[in-house]
């Protein structure tokens, strides 16, 4: 479940990247040293310094919402969901999605959700989250899984043996290859549980009336290449256009059907340097973004024209990501079964 206004959000900040989640309130003296004899008559002057943190929170958390109230007011444009219509693909997407936000309650956890994202756009990239469009269509989360479970994932990651790209800079494996090299069941579990938390997490931030399924699960590994991009520009869901006007229908085989993506980074802090993830130029979106993939950073997003986007060369290090791809198409669904053998119930 996603963990709303969660406060150890509020530990972060900055483009460059993410620092370490630090308490608001800090542990009173009382706690740390419980044989401390305790002050006899304390003057209201004596308890201001104890009291401070927690007031000075309770003050700043309707500011907050009020700032973002305001943010949200201030945009005049089309409703975000209708922009996605008009650039999405799947012309049943916007109108499903829509219907979906009727229900008050849906309506409630959307907007309480897009408040916090707002805020977490804002500490992640630097940049005013065009006052709520973007986030209809594209969304980062941070501190989404431990480093524990980062290394867990990582570990996964080396089992790939699939190479896909020219100079062998990018390999990937899938959870069939996982399975049948026996991956350990516990770190199956922890993938499982991970995936399961990415699709809640989307499904809440970009809405559709029916349920989303995992369509493809990736663990992909990227090393130093010899080109700029280790990943060039591109949609996932059509082919982009040179001049990125147009997506055309991709072949058959893949991946039309595909209307939500997401990317969770796995790399501890000093590990790898390049490989940083573009969203291509989107004036309302704050123009070109640079997410720098770090353990624990979720970038997500709908996977049609409207969000092109593509990975940075690696300079040292191998960057690794859990890649996954969602559907609204049940038949394209990963797991027809959840007994297939060997994969955590
Ligand atoms: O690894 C990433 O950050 C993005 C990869 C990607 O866009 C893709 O595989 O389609
Ligand atoms: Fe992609």
């Amino acid at each position: 479940m996603i963990d709303w206004f969660s406060v150890k959000d509020l530990g972060y900040s900055s483009k460059k990247g993410l620092r370490k989640a630090k308490p608001l309130l800090a542990p009173s003296t009382a706690d740390n040293h419980p044989d401390e004899k305790p002050v006899a008559q304390e003057t209201s002057k004596d308890k201001q310094p104890h009291s401070l943190p927690r007031n000075a929170f309770l003050l700043a958390a309707p500011v907050v919402l009020l700032a973002l109230l305001f943010a949200n007011l201030q945009y005049s444009g089309p409703s975000p969901l209708r922009t996605i219509t008009a650039l999405n693909t799947a012309p049943s997407f916007i109108a499903a999605a829509e219907a979906s936000i009727r229900s008050p309650v849906t309506a409630a956890k959307f907007y309480a959700n897009k408040a916090r994202l707002a805020w977490t756009w804002w500490k992640v990239t630097g940049v005013k989250p065009g006052a709520g469009q973007c986030l209809s269509k594209r969304f980062v989360e941070t501190d989404f899984i431990s480093l524990e479970e980062c290394d867990v994932l990582q570990k996964l990651a080396e089992f790939s043996r699939t190479h896909q790209n020219v100079g062998d800079e990018l390999t990937g494996t899938n959870i069939w290859e996982l399975l049948s090299l026996n991956a350990s069941r516990e770190d199956l579990a922890i993938l499982k549980r991970t995936r399961d938390r990415m699709r809640d997490a989307v499904e809440l931030a970009i809405p559709n009336e029916t349920p989303l399924y995992l369509d493809y699960t990736h663990l992909t590994s990227r090393t130093p290449g010899n080109f700029d991009y280790s990943h060039g520009i591109h949609a996932d869901n059509c082919r982009l256009s040179h001049d990125r006007t147009e997506c055309l229908e991709l072949p058959e085989n893949c991946c039309s059907w595909r209307s939500r993506s997401a990317l969770l980074y796995l790399n501890g802090e000093p590990e790898i340097s390049g490989g940083e993830f573009l969203f291509s130029d989107e004036p309302e979106c704050g123009g070109e973004l640079i997410v720098r993939p770090k353990c624990g950073l979720m970038a997500a997003f709908s996977s049609g024209r409207e969000n092109p986007h593509g990975v940075l060369k690696v300079h040292n290090g191998t960057r690794r990501a859990l890649a996954l791809w969602f559907t609204y198409d049940k038949n394209r669904k990963e797991y027809t079964s959840l007994d297939t053998p060997g994969w955590p119930n």
